[in-house]
């Protein structure tokens, strides 16, 4: 690859790191809004796996080079030095990414006059090598993230789902008709609640099966709430923050009449796309739920919108890119939607509620709060009794928690909560 050829996707993934790291934007807003447009679908792809390589890296990248500078550089010049670090961490020739951290700190009128610097600490780093890298320690989440969470949980389970964020996570898919005839075609292992973990998979639309829509990508973890609710063919199922299409398309597969309704008309497309390449069948409704009032449904889903913290294994941009300072209108807004849903429903209804986040005020809380702000209302326990669910994941109020730490052998989970509720006949 000439000198050239490697800067364009280095410079996309500085770019995707700069408005992560000082915009406070997401990986998965700045891709679809068109930031690796411009680049080859190699280089796309490229950009892309450095830029999460990097903001996995990047408390150990931070540890790396505090030790080879007096100060903090300017955001830009920090960030080629931990894109570069990381690089370096990871075995790249040093030649090659020194000189292609000076050429990304030259090229910018702005940081020109520190390629002296970044020339000179990126050699040290290169010295240390991958060696020198595996000896730090596994990088922490940000402060604002893991004092809640350490609190909840303690210093130990933190410590372990940090080592697990760090390693990242396999591909997990879930099978639309016979698993083990998905295993023949693309090998990996079927874990005991049924999903099939690839690891090192690669390109997700090349492998075998996802043409002919045998499957579809969803962590093991968001795979339970669909089979915990159980939906049976001919119910009447409400999924009322379905984008981009998971759990959806789970309860279309049992053979239940489903709509599915979410806000965002840009996700609900990846719905479309997603039913399509299945051939499964939903009704499409893009709405916020709130407005939702069809009511006479047997089963409600509430995948909430969240903080999710429970996807930082495959999304190592959201400690950097937020600040916890939207939480609270997220935790209030789960509370009104459990209260919506429960009104769509027929008595003796039953709401799946769920959120990708490892907050108990996005989990347990809520469904204690909900238990209290409606008599009658019952969570449902044996539910919860579906292959390969660990008792031990059971929750004092009657849900499920998972955690990223859970199966980390295996690669871990994403970290969950999960409960079913009934409503008074
Ligand atoms: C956790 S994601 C849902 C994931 C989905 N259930 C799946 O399994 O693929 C939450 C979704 O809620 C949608 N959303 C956020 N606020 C909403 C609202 N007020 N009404 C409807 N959908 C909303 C978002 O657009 C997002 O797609």
């Amino acid at each position: 690859m000439s000198q050239q050829q490697g800067l364009a996707p280095r410079k996309a993934a500085l770019f995707l790191l700069d408005k992560v790291t000082t915009e406070g934007k997401l990986l998965s807003e700045l891709i679809g809004e068109g930031a690796l447009q411009h680049l080859t679908p190699e280089d796309r792809a490229r950009a892309q796996r450095l830029a999460i390589a990097t903001l996995r890296g990047l408390a150990r990248a931070d540890r790396m080079l505090a030790r080879f500078l007096n100060k903090t550089p300017p955001t830009p010049v920090r960030n080629v030095l931990r894109l570069c670090t990381v690089e370096l961490a990871g075995g790249e020739a040093a030649h090659g990414v020194v000189n292609a951290g000076v050429e990304l700190v030259a090229r910018n009128k702005r940081t020109q006059s520190m390629k002296g610097l970044v020339n000179a600490v990126l050699r040290k780093v290169a010295d240390e090598g991958p060696d020198g890298w595996a000896r730090l320690a596994v990088p922490r989440m940000p402060g604002w993230l893991r004092k809640p969470l350490k609190d909840a949980y303690g210093p130990q389970v933190i410590a372990a789902i940090e080592a697990v964020q760090f390693a990242g996570a396999p591909l997990d898919l879930t099978v639309k008709g016979d698993v083990t005839a998905a295993q023949a075609a693309l090998g990996g292992e079927v874990l005991p609640t049924g999903s099939l973990r690839l690891h090192d998979a690669g390109q997700v639309s090349s492998l075998p099966g996802f043409e002919a829509g045998d499957w579809w990508v969803q962590d093991a973890a968001a795979a339970l709430p669909v089979q915990i609710m159980a939906p049976k063919t001919g119910e009447k199922i409400l999924d009322l923050c379905a984008a981009p299409g998971g759990k959806t398309m789970q309860i279309a597969a049992a053979g239940a009449e489903v709509t599915a309704v979410d806000a965002s008309a840009g996700r609900m497309a990846r719905v479309r796309e997603n039913l399509d390449r299945t051939g499964l069948q939903a009704k499409l409704v893009t709405a916020d739920a709130f407005e939702v009032t069809t009511d006479g449904f047997d089963a409600v889903l509430l995948d909430a919108p969240c903080s999710a913290t429970g996807t930082i294994r495959r999304h190592p941009d959201l400690p950097y890119a937020k600040d916890g300072s939207e939480f609270g209108a997220l935790i209030d807004q789960q509370a009104a939607m459990i209260d919506h849903a429960l009104t769509l429903l027929n008595p003796g209804g039953r709401l799946l509620y769920c959120t990708c986040s490892l907050l108990p005020d996005e989990g347990e809380v809520q469904i204690d709060d909900a238990l209290a702000r409606h008599p009658g209302l019952t969570v449902e326990r044996d539910a919860l009794d579906v292959p390969g669910v660990d008792p031990a994941w059971r929750t004092e109020e009657g849900g499920l928690r998972l955690r990223p730490d859970y199966w980390a052998e295996r690669g871990g989970m994403d970290g969950f909560y999960i409960a079913q509720l009934r409503k008074p006949a």
